[in-house]
């Protein structure tokens, strides 16, 4: 083993040589691309001609400006290229690479050694690869085998023989720091080591020690629809951003960062995986939650209640006596019937129905709602929607046209006239000429007459512009009035949806209409008024993207998916989820993600699972494995540490000083990032106010945008797809966690521990434990 130590440090260094070879010549490479760049800049409009006299000159002029632009932005691109490359060496520098196979291909010259790493390196002479892409299709064989009979698919078909060794490399500024033969599974010891890690502010990459049904998800790559369903910490998410580094990289030559999107649950989760990628020498994704899209589409409209508002309701106020009919609400209104209601409310709108909103001009009414609805229906009954929708529109732009003739002589007119300013005369004045086509030097006057005519023609069009735009921009259909007539009118439900009415229709059309009166669009609504709308408006889809990856996907509703499915019409989906942390109420019944089959069909579906968890040493997940149904599924990493315990107090004078005793102790074992995790942002607020004495005590709440490290109180439904090295959960008493709707809540605060897991509880532990109380797999202390 020393030789070849000593074998492969020699190899090292030779690579290391190599590299910083390669880093100055790029280095070079860079700066003189940059002094270009900074050259052609300063010295552009020397470089070209301009020249408007006539239009053979003018045209000259346009080619030459484009010329030099595109010579600009080849430079521009050539040194941005230099500078990815630069940066990528440079981190290669830090750690060349993490793995090696030896590999005999089939008929091939021999043993070939293999060495991966995050970015490829070739030789000086450009013939060999010193270090492997971890991407490469070679480098599959790496996650995929032990060693025996292999394969790889390449893009001029498939390569096998026979892998004979896999190493793991553990590597530090150039020194070998020690090497693994891993046969059976990618380096145990290696996980071990990363596992056994504190939390960090951010989420690391895990490219060296990615799991074989890990590496599946990465590299999957046929049917529109993938499906992953995984177990708290199995490593969905660290396995969504390595596909979209391995998918940027296999279609480097037509796929950009921005063409892929993920849908996260909030800001500070988004600022947690921000780094992945960066450290993978990719640019970052587009990044989005649902709440911002919805945001940005009806905030003009409504205000709109976020999904922890809906939650936070749910989980505080079963006293209020519209709770159960709300509850029943938000399950149907996240249903594909509900979708399949809309689409057909949206069908009888056709034959009436639809509400408008009368145009205004001057405090006047100018064309009513009611000759819009005369209109809308008035016509062949058998032309499409959109198309009628169309011939309102022009029909609306006419009649703006004949007011605009109308208008020109009126009073009012003449009154702006006169009050135009001498500035504003000017402008309109000069604009006047321009428009008539009156070069600035021409001595040639516009008559008075001409001059009142256009002024009053420009003072009518600018008064009138406003209209103009909300006839562009469809606003003289009377949304939410048209949504509001769905829940008006119960009876008709039926007849809409060809089916039964659901059991609590009445009162979930009365609170709905109660709550729309208030201009308040609940979190249930939002989705299913925007689809309205577009069904109403045409829907606005985005072609762009190529990409949707769907994190937390267990928090989205089956309307949800339907809507975001029509939202990008072009695009490969990749949701990922896990049931058994679905906290909104309107995953109440769900269990698994079978309902999203029928998006893109079976032949274009494909599901994995993921059992193993990784973030939990083994006896939190032997403890956490037991609160769920089917927990027995979940298998442990092989992680050691002690096992969690349930501590059962009398008071919450008691609890506040064993929290705070306990985040002493902790910080004294050296754990950086302790959470004292609490069922609601109601109680997490009384938490914080109860430990004030605990230094540098934050509370996270829904508005928090960055991970945080150090000791925070944080509600469970905000830690979701977070980790700490120490999870305490606030009081799990039977008064907190009662509720056998409260199971999926109660587990993912259990599964954002890593290292040590504490649960309270002030009097009767809740009945959420029973099991693993009695499998003992938590210690009880009294
Ligand atoms: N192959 C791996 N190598 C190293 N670390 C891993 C691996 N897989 C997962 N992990 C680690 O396990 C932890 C959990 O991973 P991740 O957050 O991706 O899981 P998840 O399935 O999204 O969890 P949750 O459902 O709870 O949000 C992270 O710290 C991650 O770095």
């Amino acid at each position: 083993m020393a030789k070849e130590l000593r074998q492969e440090q020699e190899r090292l260094n030779h690579v290391m040589e190599i590299l910083a070879e390669q880093i100055g010549k790029v280095e070079e490479d860079a700066a003189r691309q940059r002094k270009e760049v900074v050259d052609i800049r300063k010295y552009f409009w020397e470089d070209v001609t301009v020249n408007q006299d006539n239009f053979d000159d003018l045209l000259e002029t346009i080619i030459s400006l484009r010329q030099q632009a595109e010579v600009l932005s080849l430079s521009q691109s050539s040194h941005r290229q230099s500078s990815k490359r630069l940066t990528s060496l440079r981190r290669m520098q830090e750690n060349p690479y993490f793995g090696r196979i030896d590999f005999t291909e089939d008929g091939g010259p021999g043993v070939e050694r293999i060495y991966i790493g995050v970015s490829s390196l070739m030789d000086p002479g450009g013939d060999d690869f010193l270090i492997y892409d971890w991407r490469a299709p070679v480098s599959s064989m790496y996650y995929d085998y032990t060693p025996g009979p292999a394969e790889y698919v390449t893009p001029g078909g498939k390569i096998t023989g026979k892998l004979k060794q896999k190493w793991q490399y553990l590597i530090r500024r150039g020194e070998i720091e020690s090497m693994f033969d891993t046969s059976l599974t990618i380096g145990d010891e290696v996980l071990q080591q990363v596992l056994g890690q504190s939390a960090d502010k951010h989420m690391r990459s895990i490219v060296a020690t990615i799991q074989q049904e890990q590496n599946r998800i990465i590299r999957q790559d046929s049917g529109r629809l993938l499906i992953v369903q995984g177990a708290a910490g199995s490593g969905k998410t660290s396995a969504a951003m390595q596909r979209i580094a391995y998918l940027l990289y296999k279609y480097r030559d037509r796929l950009t960062a921005d063409q892929i999107i993920l849908f996260s649950p909030n800001a500070m989760f988004k600022s947690y995986v921000s780094n992945v990628l960066p450290e993978l020498g990719e640019e970052n994704m587009q990044q989005v939650t649902f709440q911002e899209y919805l945001d940005h589409r009806l905030s003009d409209t409504y205000e709109v209640e976020d999904p922890y508002g809906q939650l936070e309701y749910v989980l505080t106020a079963a006293e209020d006596p519209e709770y159960r009919t709300r509850l029943a609400a938000i399950r149907i209104k996240a249903s594909v019937s509900f979708f399949e209601l809309i689409q057909a409310y949206r069908s009888s709108l056709e034959q009436g129905g639809m509400r408008f909103k009368s145009l205004q001009f001057r405090g006047e009414t100018l064309i009513s709602a009611e000759e819009m609805a005369e209109k809308f229906y008035g016509g062949d009954a058998s032309v499409r929607f959109s198309r009628r929708i169309e011939r309102l529109t022009a029909w609306l732009n006419e009649r703006v046209k004949e007011v605009e003739k109308l208008e020109r002589h009126k009073p009012w007119v003449q009154d702006a006239i006169e009050l135009l300013s001498n500035e504003q005369y000017e402008q309109a004045y000069a604009r006047i000429r321009k428009k008539l086509g009156l070069s600035e030097d021409s001595e040639e006057d516009i008559e008075g007459e001409r001059l009142i005519a256009e002024l009053e023609r420009m003072i009518v069009r600018k008064k009138l512009k406003p209209l103009r735009e909300e006839i562009s921009s469809l606003q003289f259909v009377d949304l939410a009035e048209v949504y509001k007539r769905l829940f008006e009118e119960p009876q008709h439900a039926g007849s809409w949806l060809e089916g039964e009415v659901p059991e609590a229709w009445a009162d979930i059309c009365r609170l709905t209409v109660k709550n729309l009166d208030k201009d308040k669009l609940l979190y249930e609504d939002a989705t299913p008024f925007l689809l309205l709308t577009e069904l109403i408006h045409g829907f606005q889809s985005n072609v762009s993207i190529r990409h949707v990856l769907i994190d937390e996907a267990q928090d989205y509703s089956p309307l949800q998916f339907e809507f975001i499915k029509r939202l990008f019409p072009v695009a490969k989906i990749t949701v990922l989820g896990d049931f058994h942390q679905a906290v909104f109420a309107h995953a109440a019944e769900a269990v698994d993600f079978n309902v999203l089959t029928g998006l893109y069909g079976v032949d274009q579906t494909e599901a994995i699972i993921l059992k193993r968890s990784y973030r939990s040493t083994k006896p939190i997940v032997e403890f956490t494995r037991s609160l769920i149904s089917g927990g027995d599924q979940i298998e442990p990493f092989e992680r050691s540490g002690n096992k969690p315990v349930l501590t059962v107090l009398a008071d919450l004078g008691t609890l506040r000083h064993r929290i705070t005793n306990q985040v002493a102790e902790l910080k004294a074992q050296g754990y950086t990032t302790i959470a004292i995790v609490c069922k609601s942002a109601a109680e997490s607020a009384v938490a914080y106010e109860a430990l004030g004495e605990i230094e540098e005590l934050k509370l996270v709440t829904r508005d928090s945008i960055e991970y945080k490290q150090g000791v925070v109180v944080i509600p469970a439904y905000l830690a979701k797809g977070i980790e700490f090295d120490a999870v305490l959960v606030y009081d799990a008493s039977i008064r907190v966690y009662g509720d056998e709707s409260l199971r999926r809540l109660f587990y993912t605060a259990c599964t954002r521990a890593m290292h040590h897991l504490q649960v309270y509880s002030i009097g009767t532990p809740s009945p959420l434990m029973e099991e693993a109380i009695s499998l003992g797999s938590v210690l009880v202390e009294t």
